[in-house]
Parts: C-alpha cells; sequence; structure tokens
C-alpha cells in the first residue's frame, strides 16, 4: 500500500479539554472532535493522544488513597470505557477507532520503535484511527506528572507526523506580563523556545500549575525533528478546523 499524501496530524487532548473542566468525560467534546476528522478526513489523517482514563472512571468509581497505585487502578478501569465512549461517538460520524498504550520505554527499543509505527500505519491505511494512553499498569511517569505532553512528543517525532497538536485549555501559550496583568496575551508564533520557556517561568507561580513547562518540553522534541506544534483551546467547538483556517488565537512552535 503507498504512503498517503494527506497530511498527518498528532492531536493530544489533555483530561481538561476530555472533561470541558468537569468531573465527568464530555460526549460533547467527543463528538466535536469526531465531526471536526470527519470534516477533515480528505486531506488529513489523524492519530490521537488521549488523556481521560483515570477521569473516567472517577465518574463511577471510588477507590481509597490518592497513591500512584490507586491512580494505576482507576486507569485500567477507566480505559476500556474511555474507549468505549471514544468508540460510540466516532462511529456515529463514520470513525472507526483503535487503541494503543505506550509508554516511554517503548521509545529507547529499536524493535519497540518499529513494531509501533508499523502497526499505527497499517491502522492508519485502513482508516483506524489510533487513540494512544499511557500504558498506566507498567508505567507510571506520566499519571506521577500529571500530563501525556511528552508521550504525544515522542509519538509525533517517531511517526514524522507533519503536524503536533496539543489541545488544552488556554488560547495557547500567554505572555509572563499579560497573565500578571490579568488579560491574558497569546504568543502568536516563535522558534525559540528558550524564550519561551522564560515566559513560563513567572506564569507557573501567577497560575499554580506546571501545564504549560511540559507543554514547551513537547514542542522541543518535535522541534528537534522538524516538526512544528501548535498549542490550542480545545475546550472551544471547532479548534482544529478553526486554527487551521486561522480564525481563532493560539500558539505556532514553528521549526529552525
Ligand atoms: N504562560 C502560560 N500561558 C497559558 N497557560 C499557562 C501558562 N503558564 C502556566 N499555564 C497553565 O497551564 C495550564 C494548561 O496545562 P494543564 O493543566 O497541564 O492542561 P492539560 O490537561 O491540557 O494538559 C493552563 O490552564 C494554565 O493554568
Ligand atoms: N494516562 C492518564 C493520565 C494522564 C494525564 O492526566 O494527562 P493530561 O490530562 O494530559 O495532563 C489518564 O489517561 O488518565
Amino acid at each position: 500500500m503507498g504512503k498517503s499524501d494527506k497530511k498527518r496530524i498528532l492531536l493530544k487532548i489533555g483530561s481538561n479539554v476530555l472533561t470541558k473542566e468537569t468531573n465527568h468525560i464530555s460526549k460533547g467534546k467527543i463528538e466535536d472532535i469526531a465531526n471536526q476528522i470527519s470534516v477533515l478526513q480528505d486531506q488529513y489523517e489523524f492519530v490521537i493522544v488521549s488523556s481521560g482514563a483515570i477521569a473516567a472512571a472517577k465518574q463511577f468509581v471510588n477507590l481509597d488513597g490518592k497513591e500512584v497505585t490507586v491512580k494505576q487502578a482507576l486507569a485500567a478501569i477507566g480505559q476500556p470505557r474511555l474507549m468505549r465512549i471514544y468508540q460510540d461517538i466516532f462511529k456515529d460520524a463514520g470513525l472507526f477507532t483503535s487503541q494503543c498504550l505506550l509508554s516511554y520505554s517503548d521509545f529507547e527499543k529499536e524493535q519497540s520503535k518499529e513494531n509501533i509505527v508499523n502497526t499505527i500505519n497499517v491502522l492508519v491505511e485502513n482508516n483506524y484511527i489510533p487513540i494512544i494512553n499511557e500504558n498506566d499498569t507498567v508505567a507510571t511517569d506520566e499519571i506521577k506528572f500529571g500530563d501525556n505532553d511528552k508521550l504525544g512528543a515522542l509519538t509525533a517525532a517517531l511517526l514524522n507526523v507533519d503536524l503536533f497538536l496539543i489541545a488544552t485549555n488556554t488560547n495557547g501559550i500567554y505572555t509572563k506580563e499579560s497573565m500578571a496583568e490579568n488579560e491574558v496575551s497569546t504568543i502568536k508564533s516563535t522558534s525559540d523556545i528558550s524564550a519561551l520557556k522564560n515566559e513560563i517561568e513567572v506564569s507557573i507561580s501567577t497560575h499554580g500549575t506546571g501545564g504549560m513547562t511540559t507543554k514547551i518540553q513537547a514542542a522541543e522534541i518535535a522541534q528537534n525533528t522538524n516538526i512544528e506544534t501548535w498549542i490550542v483551546n480545545g475546550l472551544n467547538d471547532n479548534f482544529i478546523i478553526d486554527a487551521i483556517k486561522n480564525k481563532i488565537d493560539f500558539t505556532k512552535i514553528t521549526t529552525k
């Protein structure tokens, strides 16, 4: 089978977006993503890195304790539930889904890397959208640090995608001045990762999360393999299409 001439997008969707900042998975958000993929599918093919396993479990089960093993158990309970929600909603939009569970260490072994690429290529060629999450039973990196950004970047680099799109809950990366003044202003385009890191240092304490730091590290991994990263507000409907059409503010981290 020949390689398609479609542009390949690695779409990373964080728990904040998937839950629309509530305590349950938003079917409306998954519908929004499915509808956009269906509109774009003639020109773009998608590989998804999706968080949300723990959130999907928490909405119906309560396990005692806050330690990592409890989170791992919650992820094991929630992952099939999350996948069923994806499968049902994507099917209604005429799309097929598949699940791949990966961990960082898989990206350190040549054989595993080759196997990942081959499997994902067959899935995509046959129109089964791969939905990737960390294999939380065997690896705890992402649930310890609370983000799938690095997993998204490693996958984007391994697959040599055309675009790495991180869907989060802000209109991209804001300048530290604008955050301090409470009138946020998006950094629209830059290739200067170290300058971006400086913007964030102060902003983290303002907002009290390290969320953007891991996104910038992820963008750096992508940039090192010549891939552009877009950080887009996934809470808004139609965010992928609107970003492609340049109708919304978001941050582009361009290649050097
Ligand atoms: N300069 C900045 N611009 C935008 N958001 C920032 C900045 N610095 C820190 N943040 C924080 O990063 C958060 C996004 O990261 P995170 O909470 O990990 O989301 P996700 O679940 O999408 O991975 C924002 O909601 C914001 O609180
Ligand atoms: N892999 C886990 C946790 C990953 C996580 O929380 O990441 P993110 O929402 O991207 O910051 C899950 O699916 O719940």
